[in-house]
């Protein structure tokens, strides 16, 4: 309306009172007090205090619960006082102190007298103090009346009520801080402290600094300390369970990482302690699922971390070992890194499926080579398909060795060559599951002059191209359900760079996929549970983003229905056909090429490591160098015993000792021996193989003084 002033809140209520006919006493006072309440409501001060109605009810709810409880916590706190001045009083009357240092100085049947004496003369006080003051409150009721006495009886009650009253993390209160140890060490880092103290990952004298105070972030609490001076923290990462029960949480729950680079160093750790156990829940879905197309040179998306970080999985230029017991999610863990070739039109895939189930079915839509059963006539394709690879390695390189600089700087595969048709070098990835099933087959073969097993055989091919083929574009890919060592020789395993252990039997399984050693410095995958499908322990080649500086980190792999899984295979094959690279069994063509198995031979008999015996321990060096070119793989199956103590000239049992530390352990097989055969003690050669390789991989260390060293 024109002319109208801007109405104030509460100015209905004025004009009522101004305009209207007169208002009566008692009403005037509840429209002063409704126009009061009004004016609170809708004062700034008021709305900042108390936002909503629902806060300043629960305020007044908390308010009235206080009060009620204020009785009873004032009663527990004089208890709780009462029972710390009985405490404090009896220490002092019967000289603990003074006791417990004779104690410990071992004098106590010394000065046993004095403390006794000290100890009455401190009851005598007691008493006459008592005494005093029961005296001393009947005069004050006397003189000053009952009020002076309740408040005298007052005062001494709020005294005790002051001492006993609750102190959060006050040392000797184990309620201070209820709840979970994990939960308390994120309000008082004491609790912290003690917890490394009990992990025996400090002294009992030494303290934690804190870097970085507590916060919650990812579903948990997250903290970064320094250690004392002399501590290490991967000495941290190796007792990780010792601290998980000293903070009362799973093993699972708690990560533990270095702090490395700016910012890190050796004594400094992150922890981060779960709310509760980070791999349950449904499982994530894989971003690949829905991606049009991936570039296989990119890392694969393969899984979360405990703190759900994604973790990228680098392929190209390394090669990759799943094990775990059955059903644990290797055949996934496999398909994730599949999926990442097959959704790239320029990569080639041969799948060989040990198992010769339905789970790598859908992959023959895409794949250039695809094997899938455990017949004698599928092993033999799988070694037709590994003896194609090594030509075609060999091939590459020859190729390579041609081009100019610009176009191949390093003699290595590079994105453009291995795009470009013209050079036929696309990344080719070589998947093998169950790959037990081909390494363990037995049947004879004769290479060149010598025998070995089609297993052995398979076993050199896989090593030959794990080695020579990421730098030329081929990725090997193995998944066993049994990771032993002499299923997974060691000559094969020390060339895959990438490890990935889902739940295995015991420890040392666990080392023959991660690596020697690794159950020390903490990783474990037989202490992974049952229930945690396709969770486990990855010990990258490459570089991943999530806990870069951790030499493996446990992960939870993505998940891929069935459906999902076939639908990647489907665009796969589309992607091909459009980009015209559908090849080998997907276009229908399986015959392999022509290769040169002379060649291949010659390739495979360069061996892994130089046959010479330099750097190597005694008495390995001298079995070496006695052996010379029968070492080989295709060389002597078997030498006895007696044979090598001859030619070495040393003491059977010593030598049989020196070769049980290197991982060679004696075994009995027949020998000719005039028209017959004997029976006699000696060392499988591929057992001799595997200690070198183990030592030139660093798995097994030399002492200084075995070694011949390079000046
Ligand atoms: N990341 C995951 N999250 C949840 N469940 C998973 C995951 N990975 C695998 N699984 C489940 O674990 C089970 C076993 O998976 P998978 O077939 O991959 O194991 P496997 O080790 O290859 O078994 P097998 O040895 O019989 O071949 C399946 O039921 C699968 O659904």
């Amino acid at each position: 309306m024109n002319g109208e002033k801007e109405r104030k809140p509460g100015a209905a209520l004025d004009r009522t009172s101004a305009a209207g006919p007169p208002v009566p006493f008692r009403a005037r006072g509840r429209l002063l007090v409704a126009r009061l309440v009004d004016r609170t409501r809708t004062s700034r001060l008021f709305r900042r205090i108390l936002p909503t109605r629902r806060v300043g009810w629960q305020a007044v709810k908390d308010a009235v619960t206080w009060l009620l409880r204020f009785p009873l916590r004032i009663a527990g706190a004089v208890g709780r006082g009462l029972l710390a001045a009985l405490r404090a009083w009896r220490r002092w009357v019967r000289v603990q102190d003074y006791r417990d240092a004779v104690e410990q100085a071992e004098k106590l049947a010394e000065k046993f007298v004095e403390i006794r004496a000290l100890t009455l003369y401190r009851w005598r006080v007691t008493g006459i103090t008592a005494l005093a003051a029961v005296g001393g409150l009947v005069v004050v009721d006397l003189v000053a009346g009952p009020p002076a006495l309740w408040s005298a009886v007052g005062a001494g009650l709020l005294a005790l009520a002051v001492a006993g009253r609750r102190k959060d993390g006050a040392p000797g209160r184990t309620a201070a801080l209820g709840g979970p140890r994990t939960l308390a060490w994120t309000m008082d880092p004491q609790v912290l402290v003690d917890a490394f103290r009990d992990a025996k990952l400090i002294g009992r004298d030494e303290s934690l600094r804190l870097v970085e105070r507590a916060t919650h972030s990812g579903g948990g609490w997250s903290i970064t300390v320094d250690l004392p001076a002399t501590r290490k923290a991967a000495d941290v990462l190796k007792h990780r369970d010792a601290l998980a029960s000293a903070l009362a949480v799973d093993e699972v729950q708690l990560v533990a990482e270095r702090v490395r680079g700016r910012g890190g160093h050796a004594g400094r750790v992150f922890l981060w302690v779960a709310d509760v156990d980070p791999y349950s829940g449904p499982p994530f879905s894989s971003p690949l699922v829905r991606a049009e197309t991936w570039d296989a040179w990119r890392p694969v998306p393969f899984g979360r971390d405990a703190r759900r970080r994604k973790v990228d999985l680098p392929l190209v230029w390394t090669s990759l070992l799943v094990g775990a017991i059955p059903r644990q999610g290797k055949t996934m863990a496999v398909r994730l890194a599949a999926a990442g070739f097959i959704l790239d039109a320029f990569a080639r895939l041969y799948v060989f499926d040990g198992k010769g189930g339905k789970d790598w079915r859908a992959a023959e839509a895409v794949a250039h080579r695809f094997v899938c059963g455990d017949d004698q006539a599928h092993a033999e394709a799988v070694r037709d398909g590994l003896v194609e690879l090594v030509a075609e390695v060999q091939s590459r390189y020859a190729r390579m060795a041609e081009l100019d600089d610009e176009t191949c700087p390093e003699s290595k595969i590079t994105p453009q060559l291995s795009r470009d048709p013209a050079h036929r070098m696309p990344i080719t990835a070589v998947v093998l599951d169950e790959v037990q099933v081909f390494l363990d087959n037995p049947t004879k073969l004769t290479m060149g002059e010598r025998g070995t097993t089609l297993g052995e055989y398979i076993a050199d091919l896989l090593a030959y191209l794990a080695r020579k083929g990421p730098a030329a574009g081929i990725i090997v890919v193995l998944a066993t359900q049994r990771p032993d060592s002499q299923t997974i020789p060691s000559r094969l395993r020390s060339v895959l760079g990438t490890r990935f252990a889902l739940r295995v039997m015991d420890w040392r399984d666990s080392n023959i996929v991660l690596g020697d050693q690794m159950n020390t410095r903490g990783y474990d995958a037989s202490t992974l549970l049952p229930s945690h499908k396709g969770v486990g322990i990855l010990r990258p080649g490459g570089e991943t983003d999530a806990g870069a500086d951790a030499v493996a980190l446990t992960v939870r792999t993505f998940y891929l229905t069935n459906a999902e899984w076939r639908a990647v295979c489907t665009r796969g094959r589309v992607l091909r056909e459009i980009a015209g690279t559908l090849s080998g069994h997907a276009a229908g063509e399986d015959t392999v090429r022509g290769i040169d198995s002379a060649a291949v031979t010659d390739a495979l008999s360069a061996g892994p490591v130089s046959w010479n015996a330099e750097r190597l321990p005694e008495p390995l060096r001298g079995v070496v160098e006695f052996l010379g070119e029968e070492l080989r793989p295709g060389g002597r199956r078997f030498v006895p015993t007696a044979e090598l103590t001859d030619a070495l000239d040393v003491e059977p049992s010593v030598f049989a000792r020196q070769m049980g530390e290197l991982g060679c352990r004696p075994t009995r097989q027949y020998v000719p021996e005039g028209d017959g055969v004997r029976r006699v003690r000696g060392y499988l050669t591929a057992e001799i193989r595997d200690a070198v390789d183990r030592v030139r991989a660093g798995e097994i260390s030399p002492t200084e003084d075995d070694v011949d060293g390079e000046a």
